[in-house]
Formats: structure tokens, sequence, C-alpha cells
């Protein structure tokens, strides 16, 4: 297997550096376990050298008009999806997610971001208030050098998310990927160079929770957006305070979905599907509590596992194969000792619960019945392809155990009922909400949590509230008036 091996570890001012020093990171493909080549972590001074080469970037692409950086935005978009396959082919490599996603919901979803922000670039302006005979105006000012913190799931994703609405506005970033994914935000800075954005723009340092720190930690950075798991984003936030950083958090969750009687079954257990076993359930916004009113609980179940059993699982790069492999063999261990938590709290195994024989990080996709509110797999992020699914009767119940956690990150409710639907969705504590569909996440829509699933939110107008200020200005037009 080739093709995994970059030119160099980090992007710094429009070219790959490399640096041996710092820690090695073997890049793994998680289908097989072999070990296709290496990183290495970028060390303190690496981080200042690509803080610097974003800090002496931005007087001229603040100084840019929207129209111009939009433009590039937009080509960087094209030749994403040009280049799509083989971006999703690499993405593949990086994270074993099959083939048949990467090609649909990774490098494409980053160009819809690109588009979508390029577009909106030229539109990015103040506004005017009259007082009176005088009047005020504000201008919309970019934030200064961005960091940009990825979690392993969604690497290209994430990194055009957050780059671009940041430079839509004027910022310029440094983006450090999850070091379990470090490859296509590489392949990112190269396509943003292409495309126009000058040296320094965009730039990727490599490494592990040290490199995020010290990130984080420049004085020089003016803003924060980290996408993992709530323990980090505590410890990131935190660091942030500290020098009164700007912060976007978008963090793990624990979100349900809510399933009536009166719901179209098929539709509700597709949902079912794609809110747990999508790419291999490592998706933030899963719906891993499925609440099953009474009445729907057999026939649900009986047509979830049939459908479940008939996924096909194995090689990522067939795009006939609809499971890949966990991230890692840390991450599958996790998996599996939630899995036997389960098993030992007495919840009833309808399918799966075992990891596959073989290379790589496999396990079966995995359903829990008969589930109560207080067992760990109803309370804790798996980020695995286990699903709960707890019984309920009225909506008033369903709604306060729902609300039960400290996420607050998504939640879809089936019913046919709209007034009741959209009732719900009012009651629910959560950053998005889907009615009747689960787990889309278009760009025009904003995405993000409330309680401990985050701060701030991604994508639509929405990013550019979280990469700008304003700042205002008073013109006087009469005679300045004083006490004395
Ligand atoms: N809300 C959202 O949009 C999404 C949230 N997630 C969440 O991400 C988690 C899984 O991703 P992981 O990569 O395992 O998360 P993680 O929290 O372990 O790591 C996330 C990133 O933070 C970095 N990091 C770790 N410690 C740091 C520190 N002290 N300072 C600065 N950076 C630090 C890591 O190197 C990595 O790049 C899950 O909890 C999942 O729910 C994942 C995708 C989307």
């Amino acid at each position: 297997m080739k093709g995994m091996q970059p030119k160099a570890s980090h992007f710094i001012n429009g070219a790959y550096v490399e640096d041996e020093g710092g820690a090695e990171i073997a890049l793994t493909y998680p289908a097989t376990g072999e070990t296709l080549g290496r990183v290495y972590a970028a060390r303190p001074d690496m981080v200042a050298e690509a803080v610097r080469a974003a800090e002496a970037a931005l007087p001229g692409w603040s100084a840019m008009t929207g129209a111009e950086r939009g433009r590039i935005l937009t080509r960087a978009a094209q030749i994403i999806r040009e280049r799509n396959r083989d971006l999703s082919a690499l993405e593949t490599l990086d994270t074993g997610k099959p083939l048949s996603e990467t090609l649909v919901a990774d490098a494409a979803s980053g160009a819809d971001c690109l588009e979508y922000f390029g577009g909106m670039a030229a539109t990015i302006t103040g506004e005017t208030v009259q007082l009176g005979a005088d009047f005020a105006y504000t201008i919309r000012e970019p934030l200064g050098v961005c960091a940009g913190i990825g979690a392993w799931n969604y690497p290209i994703q994430i990194a055009c998310w957050k780059a671009a609405p940041a430079l839509a506005c004027g910022n310029t970033m440094v983006f450090k990927p999850s070091e379990e994914t470090p490859l296509t935000a590489l392949k990112l800075a190269e396509i943003l160079l292409e495309a126009g954005a000058p040296p320094g723009v965009f730039n990727v340092v490599q490494g592990a929770g040290e490199t995020g720190a010290a990130l984080v930690d420049d004085p020089r950075v003016a803003k924060v957006s980290l996408t993992g798991s709530v323990p980090t984003g505590r410890k990131v936030y935190e660091a942030a305070a500290r020098d009164l950083k700007h912060v976007t958090m978008e963090l793990g969750g624990k979100s349900p979905l809510i399933i009536f009687d009166d719901a179209e079954i098929e539709d509700a257990v597709s949902a079912a599907i794609n809110a747990n076993f999508y790419s291999t359930g490592q998706i933030c916004s899963n719906g891993t509590r499925v609440f099953v009113q009474s009445g729907l609980k057999d026939a649900f179940l009986t047509r979830l596992a049939e459908r479940t059993e008939a996924a096909v699982i194995g090689d990522p790069m067939d795009e006939a194969t609809h499971l890949g492999p966990m991230i890692s063999e840390a991450q599958r261990a996790i998996v599996l000792s939630y899995i036997a938590k389960g098993l030992d709290d007495g919840a009833r195994l309808v399918t799966g619960g075992a990891a596959i024989d073989g290379p790589g990080y496999f396990i079966q996709p995995t359903v829990f019945a008969d589930v109560t509110d207080d067992m760990a797999i109803a309370r804790e992020e798996i980020f695995g392809p286990v699903m709960s699914v707890l019984d309920f009767d009225t909506e008033d119940e369903v709604t306060r155990r729902a609300n039960d956690t400290e996420f607050g990150l998504a939640a879809g409710v089936f019913t046919r009922d709209l007034a009741r639907a959209h009732r719900m969705v009012r009651a629910l504590q959560a950053g998005t909400c889907w009615i009747n569909q689960y787990n889309l996440t278009p760009i025009e829509m904003p995405f993000g949590g409330v309680k401990a699933s985050g701060i701030g939110r991604e994508n639509a107008r929405a990013a550019i509230e979280a990469y700008s200020q304003p700042k205002s200005v008073y013109v006087g037009l009469s005679a300045v008036e004083a006490p004395f």
C-alpha cells in the first residue's frame, strides 16, 4: 500500500518543512495495522515559526477585498472537487473510513464549505446606524491569527470548516490536525496555496496535545477553534481564557434519537443506522441513545437487527464496503470495554458485540436493547458503533430523560405528528435538532452544541460572527456639547 508518506511533516509559510527532532508519529492504516510512513511532532520553535508566518501574512491577507479572498477560496473548492477521488483515498488510508463515505462526506463537504464562505466573503460588511443628525457605522474586522485544532474522525472536513470562514473574514490560521490523521490538512495547505492564498495564510503543524497546547498558549494567537472531546475542550478553554482569547468549542455528545409509535419505521431504522454506524460510529453528533416508544419497540428491533447484520464490513477501499475499522487499536479497546460494561449492567445484546478477527481494528456494529438511563453505555460518549435502545411511554417522560445529560450537541425526533415534533425540539437541550432525519449537516445550517458539548457555532452565517468582530465608529456631525 502506497501513498501515505507526505513530503514533510509541516507546512509553514507556503512550503513543506521537516524537523526530525520532534517525536515520531507513525502513520498506520487502520484496516491492516501496517505502518506506512511517519511524521514528526512540531517542537515549540516550529509552532512559534508557524505562528510567525501566519502573523506576517495577516496584513496583506486582511487588506484584500472580500471578493478577492472569496475567489481564492472558491478556486480551492474547485481543485478539491477535481481531486476528490485522490483526497478521499488518502482520507481512507488515514482514517480507515470506507471510500464509499469519504468520496461523498469528507473532501466534498470541505469543498462545499470553501465554496459557501468563498461566495459569502464579499458580503461580510458592517452596518450604518442613523443617530439623529449623527450616525455610527461598524467595520467587521478579522480577529488575527487563529488556531485550529482537529479531531481524527473528519480530518479534511474539520480543517475546511475552520479555515474557510476564518480566511473569508481576513484571518490567517495555524491548523493542527489530530496526531492520528495528519495527512489531508497538508493537502488543503497545498491546495490553498495553489489557488492563490499567499504563503503563511494557512499553515499546518503536526503533533499531539503538547503541540496543541503550545499553539493555544502562543500570545500572538487571537482565537482557538477546537474539535475534540469534552475533557480536551475544558483544558483548551482554560488555557485560552488566560489571555482572553476567542474560542469555538465543538465537543462530544451523547445525543438522543427519539422514535414515536407513529414514525415511518423504515426511515426511523435508517436514521438509527446513520446515527450510530456511519464512520464506524465515530461521529460527535451521533444519536447513541435511541429512545423507542413501547408500541414500536419489537418491530423496530427486528428490522434494525436484520439491516445491521446485512452491513458489509471489510476493505475500506472497496466501494461496496459500508463499515471500516476503528481509528486505532486503543479506540477499539475502549469500545470493547463499554460493550463489556453494557453486558455487566444487564443490557440485552441484540446483535454484534465483538471485535472481528484478523488484521486491522474492526469491530461488529452493536445494538443493545433494554438499556436504562443509569448504565454507562447510556451516559458516556463511546465514540464507536454501539447503539443503546431505551424504551419510553410518554412525550414528557422522554423529553426529561433525553435532557438528563451533561451533553447537548444534537437530538432527533421521528414522528408523523409535526406539531409534536416542533414542540419537542423546543424542549430539547441541543444545538442541532433533526425532525424525521438524522446527522445531515449542510454548510448552510449552523452546527455546534449547548451545555458541555460546546461553545459557538460552525458553518452558516453564524461562523462569520465567530471569526470577526465589529469595530464601532461614531461620527459626530453636530456641535459638541459639554457641561461647562
Ligand atoms: N462537536 C464536533 O463537531 C465534533 C466533536 N468531536 C469529538 O472529538 C472527540 C474525538 O476526537 P479525538 O481526536 O479523540 O479528541 P481529543 O480531545 O483527544 O483530541 C482533539 C484534538 O485536541 C488535541 N489536544 C489534545 N490535548 C490538547 C491540549 N491540552 N491542548 C491543545 N490541544 C490538545 C489533540 O491532539 C487533537 O488534535 C470525541 O469526543 C468527539 O465527540 C469529533 C468530531 C466533531
